[in-house]
């Protein structure tokens, strides 16, 4: 169990999902203005800021060394900014919980000022694979240091400096990406990083917005070290991972119509509409503006007919977070649903291909992991008690599932929803979810 006390959800079946809703705010701008609105100069203010366990980490461990962020209240925080290099020693090591973003990123950020500090996590985060940061840092002059499994806690040593790297991305990870743009920050040179496929580009985009200057090229993003940041004014979208539940729930329940405000829809980000429209789904892309940099619109979606495809690979990396909801969606359309490509499922929260998987078989879908994906049968779903492994999004695709299944759900271990989603039980309550929760010793 993530914590001491088991949380459970409790979900009866059936039901349809209505209304207006706006679910938090995004979570990885979140994490990225926290960072770079305490490197900045001046104060940053921000609205819409992600008051989840995962972005507080991030909050937290800017404070802990020693930079003065008040709030989050009502989603605004405001950040004195120290500077490029007015971080201060933390008094012990920075914990960031349950948070891949908040280590890897901070991986690339700390390795060059000049501090040693020591990044740990929960169960889970101790878990990930952290050499895929670790290695390219050392090879720009880093030294940072993994326990034997390349794991956390991660320690970082003061160093002279770095230099910039030329790195071709073995993976497509925007967290590797941006790990290495915020090392090369403080790197001698130019820091060139090139992926495989498109990877979400908010913290190029966020660098453009506090005025340092970043060059797209293709596949490459590259930019300069030794320059400032300006602070700015972020107004932060709501979070399209967090939309995609209702998405998935919409579309999956008869009756449904839920409009979403102001999501998040940055074209590394929109695979859950484009696959939820491969099969069939129907939403409407509303109002589109742009918001600090970010496209923004309204989503309306209604329920569907949806049939199973085979998932493009060209949208795994564009939809990484929503595959868990997106197998709810498999599971209810008719025929088959094929994923491929998606190796990186493994190494989340949870290895979300064999905690879906399981999870699926427990309610009596068909579905067959692969090393790299899954083929799901859709059909019919039945009732039983499903074990998140402390994943949130497990759990929240879960707890949508219920709406189109023959018995009650439950969901065991789902104190991580509020890394991401908090408020998730009153909203989606709200919009026509029958769910409720206990705890358990
Ligand atoms: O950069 C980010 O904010 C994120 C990148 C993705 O991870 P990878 O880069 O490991 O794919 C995603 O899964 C994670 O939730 C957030
Ligand atoms: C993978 C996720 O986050 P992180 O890597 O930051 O833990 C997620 O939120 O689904």
């Amino acid at each position: 169990m993530s914590s001491a006390k088991n949380l459970i959800f409790h979900i009866r079946p059936g039901g349809s999902l209505k209304g207006t809703l706006r679910v938090p705010g995004d979570k990885s701008i979140s994490h990225r203005s926290i960072m770079l609105g305490s490197l900045a100069e001046g104060t940053t203010h921000i609205s819409g800021f992600l008051e989840g366990d995962d972005s507080l980490a991030t909050l937290r461990a800017f404070r802990a060394m020693g930079v003065e962020i008040s709030g989050p209240v009502d989603g605004n925080v405001a950040i004195q900014g120290v500077g490029m290099h007015g971080l201060k020693l933390p008094t012990g090591p920075l914990d960031l919980g349950n948070s891949g973003t908040s280590m890897r990123l901070l991986a690339g950020l700390l390795a060059g000022q000049g501090l040693k500090l020591t990044l740990i996590g929960d169960r889970s985060l101790s878990s990930r694979p952290m050499r895929r940061v670790t290695d390219p840092l050392r090879s720009m002059g880093a030294q940072v240091e993994t326990t034997e499994q390349g794991t956390a806690p991660l320690t970082i040593y003061p160093v002279d400096h770095l230099n910039g790297i030329d790195y071709p991305l073995p993976v497509a990870s925007a967290q590797i990406k941006s790990c290495l743009l915020l090392a090369g920050l403080y790197a001698t040179g130019e820091t060139r990083i090139t992926e495989p496929a498109p990877t979400r580009d908010h913290t190029e985009r966020m660098l453009s917005g506090f005025g340092y200057p970043v060059q797209r090229s293709g596949a490459t993003a590259a930019l300069q070290g030794g320059g400032k940041l300006t602070a700015c004014d972020i107004d932060i979208p709501a979070d399209i991972s967090s939309a995609a539940f209702f998405m998935v729930g919409a579309s999956i329940a008869p009756g449904s119509d839920v409009l979403l405000q102001h999501v998040g829809i940055n074209p590394t980000r929109d695979g859950v509409i484009n696959i939820l429209r491969l099969m069939g789904a129907d939403i409407e892309v509303l109002n589109q503006r742009d918001v600090g940099g970010e496209p923004v619109a309204d989503l309306r979606v209604r329920s569907a007919d949806l049939h199973g495809i085979r998932i493009p690979e060209d949208q795994v990396p564009l939809a990484i977070d929503e595959f868990p909801a997106l197998f709810i969606a498999a599971a209810c359309a008719r025929g088959e649903t094929l994923l491929t490509g998606a190796e990186e499922l493994r190494v989340k929260e949870s290895d979300r291909i064999q905690v879906m998987a399981d999870g699926l078989a427990a309610v009596g879908v068909e579905a067959m992991p692969t090393p790299g994906g899954i083929v799901i049968q859709g059909g019919r779903i039945g009732g039983g008690r499903i074990n998140s492994h402390g994943d949130h999004r497990i759990a929240m695709a879960f707890a949508m599932a219920a709406l189109r299944s023959e018995g009650e759900i439950l969901i065991d271990d789902c104190s991580n929803v509020n890394t991401s989603f908090p408020g998730f039980v009153a909203l989606a309550s709200g919009a026509g979810l029958d769910i409720e929760q206990s705890e358990e010793n």
